[in-house]
């Protein structure tokens, strides 16, 4: 086994059974530190119960976890410290403050109430919500709870983010936003596992990407990588059956493709590769 010591994440051999139910068939990967990760899969993949179970909330049937050296499973107040959780639903205190729900976070985590103060101005600085502090969680929107949520878990400085479909249901010029919010907190030396369903959001974000379905990663490597074991080009064709897709590694043998299915009668597209494709052709079927 490769040293643990050295990764931020090491996930070997997880296995979940809810009673019949195999949520996760044998889960291992690995993120280096300073690496945004992404897990991408369908609803039911096994995505959250994975960051459940590396968060602490959920314990494993069998299997082995290390975050920055700390066993998931043997030191779970050192772990605490070490992580940080975005998770899907909002659990934010709708009738208390912006500042009040970052406090109580601040108590929760020990930290001394100076400390508290400074970092509460620091994050809401951060996501540019500090103007809103005093405001009740019930009168933010959408995007800035999501906002508020990542703040809280970066309040006591954790080495390690974990972000459980951190812009589902979001307007598409707000996940760009957090998009570039994620890419910002990465910069600045934290660790982030994120899950997602959103192949964009994948290909954008992520370092590198494992595909999850059914419990088991498929494949694990970075999106250009992914997106070069098809090739550079896609032509896409429509007959009766429904949409074809076939893969060029130059743009000529796509295009003399392209000329000879027009002179057969189907419309026809070329573009490049995207992520979509690698998951499509590894999976065969779409993400979302
Ligand atoms: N508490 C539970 N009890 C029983 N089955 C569960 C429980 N939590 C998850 N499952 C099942 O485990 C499997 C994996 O679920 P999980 O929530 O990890 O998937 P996911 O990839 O995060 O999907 P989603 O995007 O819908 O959240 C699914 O079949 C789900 O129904």
């Amino acid at each position: 086994m490769s040293d643990k010591s050295s990764a931020a994440i090491v996930v070997e051999d997880l296995r979940k059974d809810y009673g019949r139910i195999k949520a996760l068939r044998g889960v291992s990967f690995r993120v280096e530190s300073g690496e945004l990760f992404a897990l991408l899969g369908p609803n039911g993949a096994g995505k959250t119960t994975t960051i459940r179970i590396l968060t602490g909330l959920t314990r494993a049937t069998s299997g082995q976890a290390f975050i920055e050296g700390v066993s998931v499973f043997e030191q779970s107040l050192k772990l605490k410290r070490l992580i940080g959780l975005v998770p899907q639903a909002t659990n934010l205190d709708l009738e208390l403050t912006v500042a009040e729900n970052l406090f109580i976070h601040g108590l929760l985590y020990q930290l001394k109430l100076p400390e508290i103060k400074k970092r509460t101005r620091e994050v809401l600085d951060y996501i540019e919500l500090w103007p809103r502090a005093r405001s009740k969680v019930k009168t933010l929107s959408g995007g800035m709870r999501r906002r508020l949520l990542i703040a809280r878990a970066l309040l006591h400085r954790p080495q390690v983010l974990f972000l459980d479909e951190p812009t589902v249901g979001l307007d598409p010029h707000i996940r760009r936003r957090l998009w570039s919010l994620i890419k910002r907190i990465q910069r600045q030396g934290t660790t982030i596992l994120l899950t997602t369903h959103y192949i964009e959001e994948a290909e954008f974000l992520a370092d590198r990407v494992a595909f999850i379905d059914l419990g088991k990663i498929i494949v694990c490597d970075t999106p250009a990588n992914l997106m070069a074991r098809l090739g550079q080009f896609a032509v896409d064709f429509t007959d009766e059956r429904g949409l074809h897709t076939r893969y060029f590694q130059d743009q000529d043998a796509a295009q003399k493709e392209a000329l000879v299915l027009s002179g057969q009668g189907y419309a026809v597209t070329i573009r490049r590769v995207n992520l979509e494709d690698a998951f499509v052709s590894l999976t065969g079927r779409k993400a979302a």
